[in-house]
């Protein structure tokens, strides 16, 4: 206990100089919802620092394109269908590539959904989806893959949240729900992996605001306010990520002015923060986007317009 002024101070001085990076050539690197828009280019990025990579998503076609372009960077790249709102599809995928491929050493979880609907209007199915692929799959990929980094003292999970789990906002329960569980899971991780003195063994959580990927599509808070917050660019957020990883960070707010929201929410009463809410039309800044998934399903079928 002496030690614990001592290792604040150093946190704090650690926290204003530049990081060092490691060096991940030649490590296996598995990322979930790799034919996405933010999990393609994790995977190019990891391919650009020489990872080998395993790539998961329910979307086949989109994988296997993301798989192509890693190739041409010249690393090994192993593909797999695998749906994440299934718990054993999870496990038996695992089993696959540790037989097929190898130990894998770092873990992205970045497949995440959304319902983008209205609580009341949701079908059951599609709210317990988004807990199920974006905060039940931590714990069976955790599950899956730990224990071999266990046993070596070695190895590095990555969660990706959202500025969403660490403070909401209206109608969107289901992701906030799911992304707060995502941020409680990997905190407590981290705590017991250190209490176990397991330090060979990283973990970062990834919180961005809204990206450009077409995920949140409509999304938007008050006119006058969008140039000061502007989405996020999608390669810009998986640099920031990246320094994040390779840096060994705990966690990131991205852009760093959601670190505000997030302290405001705890430190200032209800009340002044719902003001400051409406005042940056954070409040109905998902209405747009619940509008424009209304427009695209009808009865989960596409509507040409
Ligand atoms: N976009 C944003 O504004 C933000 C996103 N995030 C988080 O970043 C992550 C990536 O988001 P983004 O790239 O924008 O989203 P995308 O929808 O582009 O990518 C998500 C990928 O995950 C796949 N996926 C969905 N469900 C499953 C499943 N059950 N099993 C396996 N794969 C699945 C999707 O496949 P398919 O397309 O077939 O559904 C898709 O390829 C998510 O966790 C998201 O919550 C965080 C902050 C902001
Ligand atoms: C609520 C709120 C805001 C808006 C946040 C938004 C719109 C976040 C969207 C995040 C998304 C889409 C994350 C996806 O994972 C402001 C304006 C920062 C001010 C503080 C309160």
């Amino acid at each position: 206990h002496n030690v614990a002024p001592l290792s604040l101070l150093l946190a704090v001085v650690q926290t204003f100089l530049r990081p060092r990076l490691k060096c991940i050539d030649g490590e296996l690197c598995l990322i979930t919802g790799a034919g996405g828009a933010l999990g393609r280019l994790f995977a190019l990025e990891f391919a650009k620092e020489g990872a080998h990579l395993v790539l998961w998503d329910c979307n086949t076609a989109a994988n296997e394109q993301t798989a192509k372009l890693a190739r041409e960077i010249g690393v090994q790249v192993h593909t797999y269908t695998v749906d994440l709102s299934k718990r054993q599809g999870i496990y038996e995928a695992a089993d696959r590539v540790r037989a097929e491929v190898g130990e894998v050493s770092m873990v992205v979880n970045n497949a995440g959904v959304v319902a983008g609907r209205r609580l009341l209007e949701c079908p059951d199915e599609l709210l317990e989806r988004t807990l199920l692929v974006n905060c039940h799959a931590l714990f069976w990929m955790t599950k899956a893959f730990l224990p071999q980094m266990k046993a070596k003292n070695h190895g590095h999970i990555v969660t990706v949240a959202s500025a969403l789990g660490l403070f909401s906002t209206a109608c969107v329960e289901d992701y906030c729900a799911s992304k707060f569980g995502a941020v409680g899971f990997h905190e407590s991780l981290t705590h017991e992996l250190l209490a176990e003195d397991l330090d060979g063994i990283k973990t970062t959580l990834l919180c961005p605001y809204i990206v450009d990927t077409g995920m949140f599509a409509g999304c938007e808070i008050r006119k006058e306010l969008r140039s000061l917050i502007p989405p996020l660019e999608p390669l810009y957020t998986v640099q920031q990520s990246m320094k994040a990883i390779l840096a060994e960070q705990q966690m990131v707010c991205i852009p760093r002015l959601m670190y505000i929201p997030f302290l405001t929410r705890a430190l200032l009463p209800w009340d002044a923060n719902l003001a400051t809410y409406r005042f940056m039309g954070g409040d109905k800044c998902m209405l747009p986007f619940i509008k424009n998934v209304e427009l695209k399903t009808s009865n989960g079928h596409i509507k040409s317009s």
